[in-house]
């Protein structure tokens, strides 16, 4: 899986070198977001998305539409979350399927097919799907129909990509605010590139300390999810106090808030990885640090998303210097319409060829 994610960081270095010759801010969002949907759909749907080589790639369009901040998304979005799920049920059979749901369908029943016809199998996201279709059993007495199916996929697609490509587009702009901390960075790069002959691996990705402090940083100011949702299974009263929150109660946890709060992280809008070695992370409650959710429900994403987005900077930063330019939003102004966090008119740099030997 990782050898995948590594060859769709080396096509991400190759597209740079088209783009860093125009001498033109580049739009970071836009194009970390062909990135990761190149590496999911290489390496859970088995399918070249060609979203960096194309500008008119099929699945990038589609990427935009998920997410886009329409008012026809925000109403199914409130719909499902405080409607009664029956009613949501029946809604589902009246309204009528989006170009989303009807491109999921065909693409991941299609590759099923395909698959089954020639007799190949992968190991990946679309090979769990074709087992649960030949055993039904094992997932109880839901009916899995291709619409169920499909909305896997679209779940794994979707909550895959945006998520980390904002984490990788937050990460370049605090590094092109912050040149110092990216001279670093570039540092701990060069050593194990040296060390390794060139060779970035998984295992060496892992040791890389101050590439996972800042990625850690990037996602306590920007976490991705700025909530988390549950509902309660029993009442529960805080302490001594009378405040109490009722059994099947429907919460928000403000991950947002708690990541800003200057009583935890003092000066919560500067960018300081040191806020993530090893003795000051022990001085925090765990609940305090929480892009990833936990519990049972937690991202099941999340060791995807470290390495998918590791290798991608690590890609970048080795070979080009990111700078803010005329067109970099400073500050960051987060959009007041997407339900995962995003600047609101994009991050616009400078990405700069540096020589390397
Ligand atoms: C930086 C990137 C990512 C962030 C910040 C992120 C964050 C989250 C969060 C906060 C949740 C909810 C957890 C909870 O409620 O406790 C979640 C759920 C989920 N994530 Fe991620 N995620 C990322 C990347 C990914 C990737 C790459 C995938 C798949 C390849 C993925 C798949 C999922 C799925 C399927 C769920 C739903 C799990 C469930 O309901 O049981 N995520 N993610």
């Amino acid at each position: 899986m990782f050898s995948l994610m590594s060859q769709c960081a080396d096509q991400l270095e190759q597209y740079l070198e088209k783009l860093s010759s125009k001498n033109e801010p580049v739009e970071c969002c836009e194009l970390m977001a062909k990135y990761t949907t190149n590496v999911i759909g290489t390496c859970a749907f088995g399918i070249e998305m060609y979203s960096l080589s194309d500008e008119d790639s099929e699945f990038r369009r589609i990427g935009r539409l998920i997410f886009a901040p329409t008012w026809e998304h925000s109403v199914r979005f409130r719909c499902v979350q405080f409607l009664p799920q029956i009613l949501c049920n029946l809604l589902s059979y009246i309204v009528p399927k989006t170009e989303v749901t009807k491109f999921f369908t065909r693409i991941v029943i299609e590759t099923m097919d395909y698959r089954d016809a020639n007799n190949i199998v992968r190991h990946d996201f679309i090979d769990t799907l074709r087992e649960l279709k030949k055993h039904p059993e094992k997932v109880g007495d839901i009916d899995l129909t291709d619409y169920v199916i499909a909305a896997q996929a679209f779940v794994f697609f979707g909550a895959g990509f945006e998520t980390s490509s904002t984490t990788m587009s937050n990460a370049l702009y605090e590094l092109a605010l912050n040149q110092e901390i990216q001279d670093k960075l570039r540092e701990e790069i060069n050593d194990e590139y040296i060390r390794h002959n060139g060779n970035f691996t998984y295992e060496n990705i892992k040791k890389m300390n101050y590439l996972d402090k800042i990625f850690k940083e990037t996602l306590r100011k920007y976490p991705s999810v700025p909530y988390l949702q549950r509902k309660t299974t029993s009442s529960y009263t805080f302490g001594s106090t009378k405040v109490n929150i009722p059994k099947g109660q429907d919460i928000w946890i403000p991950v947002y808030a708690i990541q800003r709060d200057p009583d935890i992280y003092p000066k919560p809008d500067v960018f300081d990885p040191e806020r993530f070695t090893d003795e000051v992370v022990q001085t925090r409650h765990p609940m305090f640090y929480l892009p990833f959710g936990d519990g049972p429900r937690n991202c099941i994403g999340a060791r995807f998303a470290v390495y998918q987005t590791k290798i991608g900077l690590i890609k970048i930063l080795r070979n080009y210097k990111v700078e803010t330019c005329e067109k970099t939003q400073i500050p960051y102004i987060n959009h007041p319409k997407t339900h995962i966090l995003q600047s609101e008119n994009g991050i616009y740099l400078n990405i700069i060829k540096i020589n390397q030997s």
